[in-house]
């Protein structure tokens, strides 16, 4: 049965790789630790995919270090005081961002963010970047006891917004996007131009729809 974009009251977004392409410094932040390790930078495009998987990930593609490994929490520390020093460096909105988050706005359809990302990056982010301080609300990985694919940061962001999860939908360019929007019993949209963790399709993932831009969202709904 096809799925239906009518009632939609307010839309979540993901961070990394939906609203926000900041593998550049992402990228930039493992290399210093390849750089401290006396190794060469890796380009950006081997760290692309996985920026989705957050530290664990660009640790591994940059020191091939495992969460077990004994070293892996002092690297990431170091990893994190890298990336702090970085944050919006050469980071920036996916184009279409602004004019997509603007024309929700005019609908009166709150829109808010729902990230793995620690508030510890997160907040400063979006104090730094205009358009991302107009969320009408920030869950971070560390704002519940659970991040995704755990329902509970998409829950939470509707309590915040008084709305029901059918009322909402959840945008994201992750598998564990697609699986915390159906846990929260909301609709669930593939950004297919992120980062993907590696996948060349989003298809395999079930989502109730997937857009190629961040525009896209905007005929979905019937708002363009
Ligand atoms: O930092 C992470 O773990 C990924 O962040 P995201 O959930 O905004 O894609
Ligand atoms: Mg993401």
């Amino acid at each position: 049965m096809a799925v239906s974009w009518n009632g939609v009251r307010a839309v979540l977004f993901d961070l990394d790789g939906t609203l926000l392409d900041s593998a550049p410094d992402l990228a930039a932040a493992a290399n210093v630790l390849r750089r401290d390790a006396g190794l060469d930078d890796l380009p950006l495009s081997h760290y692309r995919p996985f920026v989705g998987t957050g530290a664990r990930g660009m640790l591994r593609i940059a020191l091939g270090l495992q969460p077990d490994m004994p070293e892996f929490e002092l690297r990431r520390e170091e990893f994190f005081q890298a990336y702090e020093g970085l944050l919006m460096q050469h980071s920036g909105l996916f184009a279409g961002v602004p004019q997509l988050v603007q024309g929700l706005e005019q609908q009166g359809r709150p829109w808010g963010i729902v990230t793995n990302k620690s508030e510890r990056f997160t907040l400063p982010i979006a104090r730094r970047e205009a358009t991302l301080g107009r969320a009408a609300v920030v869950v971070c990985g560390d704002t519940t006891p659970h991040a995704k694919p755990h329902p509970a940061p998409l829950l939470h962001a509707c309590e915040r917004l008084g709305i029901l999860p059918e009322h909402a939908i959840y945008v994201g360019d992750d598998e564990r996007d697609m699986q915390a929007a159906r846990a929260a019993g909301m609709r669930g949209v593939a950004a297919d131009y992120g980062y993907l963790g590696g996948v060349d399709s989003t298809a395999g993932w079930n989502p109730d729809a997937a857009i190629k831009n961040p525009l896209e969202l905007l005929k979905l709904l019937g708002m363009d």
